[in-house]
């Protein structure tokens, strides 16, 4: 049981950007998506959620097929996003932004207890990191088997990831499998068990974070491959 990702292709702008990609996800872990800005990162997690349309190949989530579903049918089955730049609906509340995520605030409110603090704050209004905490909540309010996050640190302090990292890995051990990317490769390799290198559309490496820690070469990285 796993997400698994197979023979796929995407293409955006009229040329193929995503060549033949596989890779897996399975419960309970963190799996580390790295690459170069532009290696098509958001792409993948766009086309899984359903979000860009697949020329070729599929993702399966324990089995059920999710090629070409609608995005509420990939979220219905199980399988969350949360895009890149924190998108949360800027003009609703907090509360409001959870209500319409899911039935069952209670899991993205014990994850998140600041949020509870917020709930009447217009969500337009509040700093970055909790936007950020605001949309993971939003994902987790769906009960996702599976969990995308595409750039958990974009845009914030350092102490507001350090605040995100630990919900992140209690998410892994109460059994959902998430695939994080990011662009603090150090941190990305503290947190996964598996790691998987995208360099121009392909799967350059993989291996856990031993494995690469040597192999990763600078050329694969992207700009903030920094301290963290
Ligand atoms: N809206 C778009 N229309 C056409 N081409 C696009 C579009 N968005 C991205 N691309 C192209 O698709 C390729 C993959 O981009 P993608 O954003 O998936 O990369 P990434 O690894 O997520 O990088 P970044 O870290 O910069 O977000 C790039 O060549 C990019 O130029």
């Amino acid at each position: 049981m796993s997400l698994e990702v197979r023979g796929l292709r995407v293409r955006r702008g009229g040329r193929e950007v995503l060549h033949d990609v596989a890779l897996d996800v399975p419960p309970g872990e963190i799996t580390a998506l790295l690459g170069a800005n532009g290696a098509g990162k958001s792409t993948l997690v766009l086309a899984v959620a359903g979000l860009l349309p697949v020329a070729a190949g599929g993702v399966t989530a324990d089995g059920d097929q999710l090629t070409g579903l609608r995005p509420e049918r990939v979220r219905a089955l199980g399988v969350a996003a949360v895009p890149e730049g924190h998108r949360v609906l800027r003009s609703l509340s907090v509360a409001d932004n959870l209500r319409v995520a899911g039935p069952d605030p209670a899991p993205a409110l014990a994850a998140f207890p600041e949020l509870a603090e917020l709930r009447d704050r217009q969500a337009g209004t509040l700093s970055g990191g909790q936007q950020q905490m605001l949309a993971l909540a939003q994902a987790i309010a769906g009960a996702p088997r599976y969990l995308l996050v595409d750039e958990l640190s974009f845009g914030l302090a350092p102490a507001v990831v350090a605040r995100l990292v630990p919900a992140l890995a209690a998410l892994a051990e109460a059994g959902i499998g998430v695939l994080l990317i990011e662009q603090y490769t150090r941190l990305a390799l503290e947190l996964a068990t598996r790691v998987h290198v995208l360099d121009r559309g392909r799967v350059a490496l993989r291996g856990t974070p031993d494995e690469l820690r040597g192999r990763l070469r600078s050329a694969y990285l992207g700009e903030g491959d920094g301290d963290l």
